[in-house]
Formats: C-alpha cells, sequence, structure tokens
C-alpha cells in the first residue's frame, strides 16, 4: 500500500479538476483542486504538496509560467504537466523547466496513479540522499601516519577529474568510507551518492538493482523500480565487490559504461544517465581477468585509476587516533561520560592483526567501552581479542556464540562467560581466587556461573 498523499491539481476547467480529483480521493489521497496559476503558486507556497498537476494551455499565465514560478519560489514538490495538445515541444520545454514528467490528456486512473507512485518514490529517495549526506559528514576519514598521508594525496588527485576509480583493500579498511570522500570532495557532491554491493545482491536481480523494471516486467515485479544508475543521476555510483558480478552483466555494464545509457527491464526506451562510477573489490581482479572470471575490456574500462587501501595491521600508527575518534561516537551516541584507554591498552590493540580491519577496530572500541568501568586497561583488551576467545573456546566451553553478531545482550553475556571462565582456568579452577580477581564474593561467582549455564567441572585447569 502506497502512502497516503496531498496532491495540488491546475486546470482552468472545472470539469478536468472533478474528474481528476475524484479520481485521486476514490484511490484514499487528498486533492486540491485550482482553477488558475496565480493562486496555485500562492498554495504551492503556503502548503506542503507531495505532487502538483497542471496543464498547459491556460488563459492567462500557463502551466509552463507556473513551472518556472514554482521553481523560482523553491518549491520542491515534483510537478507533472499535463496537455491535451501535447507535442514534442512542449514536452522538451517542461522537462528543462523542471518537470517530472508530461502526461497526455485524456488521462487514465492508472496513469494517474503510476506517476504519483513514481512522484513519490523520487521524493523518498531525495530525502535518504540528504539524510545520507549529512550522515557523511560525520563520517570522516580519520588518519596520521605516511600510509594514510599517501592516499590521501591520490584522493585528492583524482576526486576532482572524472576518472573512473577502482579501490582495493581488505573488508572493512575503509573502501565506501574513501569513495564517499572522493564524491564529497568531487563537483558532484551536490548530487546522490549510491551503493550497490554486488556480492550481496542474487545475481538474478542484479540487473533490476542497476537498471530498474517496469512494472510486470518480470514475475514479483509488482511496481515500478528505478535502478540504482538512474539514482545516481549526476551523482557518483559505488559498486563494492565488482569482482563477484556475473558475466552476463558485466557485458551489460560495459554497454552502460560506453554509451551512458540504461534500460529498464521491460521498457525499450533508453534513458540517459550522467554517472560517475566507482568500484571497489576485496579480490585480485588481475587474477580473475588471467582465469577469464572477469572480462578484459571492463576491466579497462573501470581502473583508471587504482588505490589501493592497505590493512590496518600495515597502519597500525592510525590506531590510536581512531580509537579516539570511535570512543568519541560511541560517548556521544550513548550520552555516556569519556573514559580514557591506558597506554598499555591502545599497544595491545596496536599489536593485534585486525583481519576484519577499521571494522573490526571500531566494533572493539565500542565493545570494550561498554566493558569497563573508569578507564580502558591492556588487561580487558587482552580478554577481549579474539585470540584470547578463541583459547577459552576450547573443549569445556562448547558453544560460545560469536561476539560479532547478535542483540547487545547476548554479546555482553557471553563475553561475560569467556571473562569467568578465562578467570577460573587461570586460578586453576581455585574459586576463591577467581572471584577475589574478579572483585567478587565467592556466592556472587557461583550464582553469575550458574546464570551463564557455566558448568565448573567442565571447565578445564590451565
Ligand atoms: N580511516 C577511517 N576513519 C574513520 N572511520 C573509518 C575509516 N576507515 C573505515 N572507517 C569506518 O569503518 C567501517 C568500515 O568501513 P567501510 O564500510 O568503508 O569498509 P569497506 O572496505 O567498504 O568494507 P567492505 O569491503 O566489507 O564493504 C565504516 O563504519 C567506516 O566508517
Amino acid at each position: 500500500m502506497s502512502m497516503k498523499a496531498n496532491i495540488l491539481i491546475v486546470d482552468d476547467e472545472a470539469n478536468t479538476l472533478a474528474s481528476l480529483s475524484r479520481a485521486f480521493r476514490l484511490a484514499g489521497h487528498e486533492a486540491t483542486v485550482c482553477d488558475n496559476a496565480a493562486r496555485a503558486l500562492e498554495l504551492a507556497r503556503t502548503q506542503t504538496f507531495d505532487m502538483i498537476l497542471s496543464d498547459v494551455v491556460m488563459p492567462r499565465r500557463d502551466g509552463l509560467a507556473l513551472l518556472a514560478d514554482l521553481k523560482a519560489a523553491g518549491v520542491t514538490a515534483p510537478v507533472v504537466m499535463m496537455s491535451g495538445q501535447a507535442h514534442i515541444d512542449m514536452a522538451v520545454r517542461a522537462t528543462r523547466l523542471g518537470a517530472l514528467d508530461f502526461l497526455e490528456k485524456p488521462l487514465s486512473t492508472e496513469k494517474l496513479l503510476v506517476t504519483l507512485e513514481n512522484a513519490l518514490k523520487l521524493t523518498r529517495l531525495e530525502s535518504e540522499n540528504r539524510e545520507l549526506r549529512t550522515r557523511v559528514g560525520k563520517h570522516e576519514l580519520v588518519w596520521t601516519g605516511d600510509t594514510m598521508r599517501r592516499i590521501m594525496a591520490q584522493i585528492e588527485r583524482v576526486a576532482a577529474s572524472e576518472s573512473r576509480v577502482c579501490i582495493y583493500g581488505e573488508t572493512g579498511t575503509g573502501k565506501e568510507l574513501v569513495a564517499r570522500t572522493l564524491h564529497e570532495k568531487s563537483h558532484r557532491s551536490a548530487g546522490p551518492f549510491v551503493t550497490l554491493n554486488c556480492a550481496a545482491v542474487p545475481a538474478e536481480l542484479i540487473e533490476s538493482e542497476l537498471f530498474g523494471h517496469e512494472k510486470g516486467s518480470f514475475t514479483g515485479a509488482a511496481q515500478r523500480h528505478i535502478g540504482k544508475f538512474e539514482q545516481a543521476h549526476r551523482g557518483t555510483l559505488f559498486l563494492d565487490e565488482i569482482g563477484d558480478m556475473p558475466a552476463t552483466m558485466q557485458a551489460k555494464m560495459l554497454r552502460v559504461l560506453e554509451e551512458s545509457v540504461v534500460e529498464r527491464i521491460g521498457s525499450d526506451k533508453p534513458v540517459h544517465v550522467d554517472v560517475r562510477v566507482i568500484v571497489a573489490t576485496h579480490r585480485n581482479l588481475d587474477q580473475q581477468v588471467q582465469t577469464g572470471a572477469f572480462r578484459r575490456d571492463l576491466y579497462h574500462r573501470v581502473i583508471v585509476f587504482p588505490i589501493e587501501l592497505p590493512p590496518l595491521r600495515s597502519r597500525s600508527e592510525d590506531i590510536p587516533l581512531l580509537v579516539e575518534h570511535f570512543a568519541q561516537q560511541v560517548f556521544a551516541q550513548n550520552g555516556w561520560k569519556p573514559i580514557p584507554f591506558t597506554t598499555d591498552a591502545i599497544a595491545a590493540l596496536q599489536k593485534y592483526t585486525w583481519p576484519g580491519n577499521i571494522r573490526e577496530l571500531r566494533n572493539m572500541v565500542e565493545r570494550l567501552l561498554l566493558l569497563s568501568g573508569t578507564e580502558v586497561d591492556a588487561e580487558t583488551v587482552r580478554l577481549a581479542l579474539p585470540s584470547i576467545n578463541a583459547h577459552s573456546a576450547a573443549p569445556g566451553n562448547i558453544n560460545m556464540p560469536a561476539l560479532d553478531q547478535g542483540p547487545l545482550a547476548e554479546r555482553v553475556a557471553s563475553f561475560e562467560k569467556a571473562t569467568v571462565l578465562a578467570e577460573i582456568r587461570r586460578q586453576h579452577r581455585n574459586i576463591t581466587k577467581a572471584a577475589a580477581a574478579l572483585g567478587l564474593e565467592r556466592s556472587h561467582l557461583y550464582k553469575k556461573c550458574q546464570q551463564l549455564g557455566i558448568d565448573l567441572r567442565d571447565v578445564p585447569a590451565e
């Protein structure tokens, strides 16, 4: 079900106003009618409409003049023009002036509702993009060391150009953030930044995701869908895991990149798109080209400018600043009083290999803050790092859930369990000593073990 919309209808014919408003109201929407351009402008400036539908040919000010007035007045509602004497010229002028669509009279109810649906979808997309853009502001790239300085210089150099960029890097190294930064620094920054992870979309849906489809073009296509390429018009499209794109799609991608034109599935009308494509992969594309898994011609199209993001373990100099950055985010999000990380804690974090890179570090900072009182110390870090968890997940502690997923309470409980178990083993199952080390009463530790489902007989001594 679509949401209830409020539509302004402008036409000098009373009959048209009556029949159009009836059609919208029957579909559950609200319609305001008005028979001249001057009044329409006043209404649009003082009220909020989801769509403005206006006739072109009207006495005094016509629809195209109204359209220009609306845009000049900063009215953001999508405007759809209609006319009984539509000719291409008029439609082109309307589109140039910023009309969303141009409809020929007489209008069927179905056509009206589809047009409205599209207008609503576009408005939604626009506001999502705006929200995304404000979020990006908070998501700045944090770095200090020479490794990243080199990369920042590359970003600066390539951002201003229209070059296609390919970002290489392990998972969580910040590929998407770099792509966003490139977009923000480019002259497309006022346009949308749209992303698609090619590995996350089933092969049979990827074409529709990228190019869109018309209603009914295949089973399950209940609505028209605007593809990512069209969504990214005048902006940037970030294709993550391009190495996972199915072969048939690779051929179609090549065509879009060469001709800047897409066709929605179920439509043979080509749509021109003005999009800068940035791709990323954790795979070795060179090798994929050798084995035939990735088309050589597409490879040459997308790899104009490669940027290689090194894994976090080879830029551990960035860790102190990143920890500070993520900790500030956690404090701010939760309204917590800031607590410091000890120097030893930071040093322990710098020694770890971070297979999940910066994403893993960010999650770890959050977890450490959750587990600490007045400061985060090295002991807490050692306990929280996965090597320790692997160690305590030895036989005897079966079913230890992963700490990287699930609801917060579950993760905290599993961490608590790991901590208690590790201490009991370290104290060779001496509960009195383990309780003392954990700062608990002996009876309290017993209770905790029960709560956490720890059977003391199962705990191997270290
Ligand atoms: N240099 C950085 N400064 C601040 N935050 C960063 C930095 N690099 C990455 N991040 C953050 O780490 C998280 C992971 O980054 P991102 O999603 O860009 O990685 P990715 O390489 O695209 O990962 P994947 O390949 O798994 O999609 C994000 O929350 C991102 O904001």
